[in-house]
């Protein structure tokens, strides 16, 4: 009998797949504006039809973010929280009733710092289905690799339009699904995406056998159903994380938690991002 659990990641994009449906995956960062609120924000993001989440670590160097991810982390890292804060958080929305899976999404130095045995010991501790690390090192790939492999937490591996000749090393060792990312770039929202994405997530699919996902740019239903038909599941960052920062009262109050109606704009906000229904092409 193997004692291996089921991860609950690929019992979701089951569960989606049978009833063609495209997975919803917000990204927050976690600690804006403080870390109460956080669990908040997740719980309202689930009520709002989310499948899975990205609780995003704060970084003081975040390479591959835009500008309104950058002020997120600046906010967040304002209270002075750690990688171990973050990953708490999992555990204090789980507390809070949020039964989707968790993602962390973290640059690869804080994980190094932590020591990678115990930065997945905590992740499973806490309940973690996956991780993304953006910037992970190749030659670092099998270390990662081996000890995610231990604990149980997927290790979801990122390709973008210029990978195009890694897409087969990178998708045949997904685990959990394959981050596709839709332009080049840094994360934000965008209007259009790279004019070869269809090519680029066929590529994928074909060298892939776990779910495929696309994230950078999308921020509306029209964008997330753009993508419905070709992939199992769409990410979206920075609209939210906008919309976040748009529902915080004005810093002159102090306390910049956000209000029931900031949160409540929040979870209307992902809400309508929900692709409907959508019939897999
Ligand atoms: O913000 P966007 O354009 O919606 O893209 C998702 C993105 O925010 C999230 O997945 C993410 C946050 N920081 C990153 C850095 C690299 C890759 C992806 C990310």
């Amino acid at each position: 009998m193997s004692t291996a659990t089921a991860n609950a990641i690929d019992t979701v994009f089951a569960e989606l797949a049978a009833r063609g449906e495209t997975a919803l995956i917000p990204f927050l960062t976690m600690g804006d504006p403080d870390l109460d609120t956080s669990v908040k924000l997740i719980a309202a993001a689930e009520a709002a039809g989310a499948h899975m989440i990205e609780l995003g670590v704060p970084y003081s160097d975040p390479l591959a973010d835009g500008p309104v991810i950058q002020r997120a982390s600046e906010r967040a890292l304002r209270h002075r929280i750690s990688l171990t804060d973050c990953i708490g958080v999992a555990s204090k929305a789980r507390a809070a009733g949020v039964r989707m899976p968790f993602i962390l999404f973290t640059y690869f130095n804080p994980a190094l710092q932590l020591g990678l045995e115990r930065f997945f010991g905590l992740l499973q501790e806490h309940g973690f289905s996956g991780v993304i690390i953006p910037d992970l090192p190749l030659e670092e790939d099998t270390e990662v690799r081996g000890i995610a492999e231990r604990t149980g937490v997927h290790l979801i591996p990122l390709v973008a339009p210029t990978s195009e000749a890694r897409v087969e090393r990178i998708a045949s060792k997904a685990k959990g699904f394959v981050y596709c990312v839709s332009s080049l770039g840094v994360t934000g929202v965008r209007s259009d995406f790279h004019a070869g994405i269809d090519r680029f997530l066929e590529t994928v699919r074909r060298a892939s056998s776990v779910p495929i996902c696309v994230g950078f740019g999308i921020s509306s239903r029209e964008q997330a159903e753009r993508f419905a038909g070709v992939a199992d599941g769409v990410i979206v960052g920075s609209a939210i994380v906008r919309q976040v920062e748009a529902s915080l009262p004005p810093e002159a109050l102090g306390d910049n938690a956000l209000t029931e109606a900031g949160l409540a704009a929040v979870q209307a906000f992902i809400a309508d991002l929900k692709p409907r229904k959508s019939e897999k092409a």
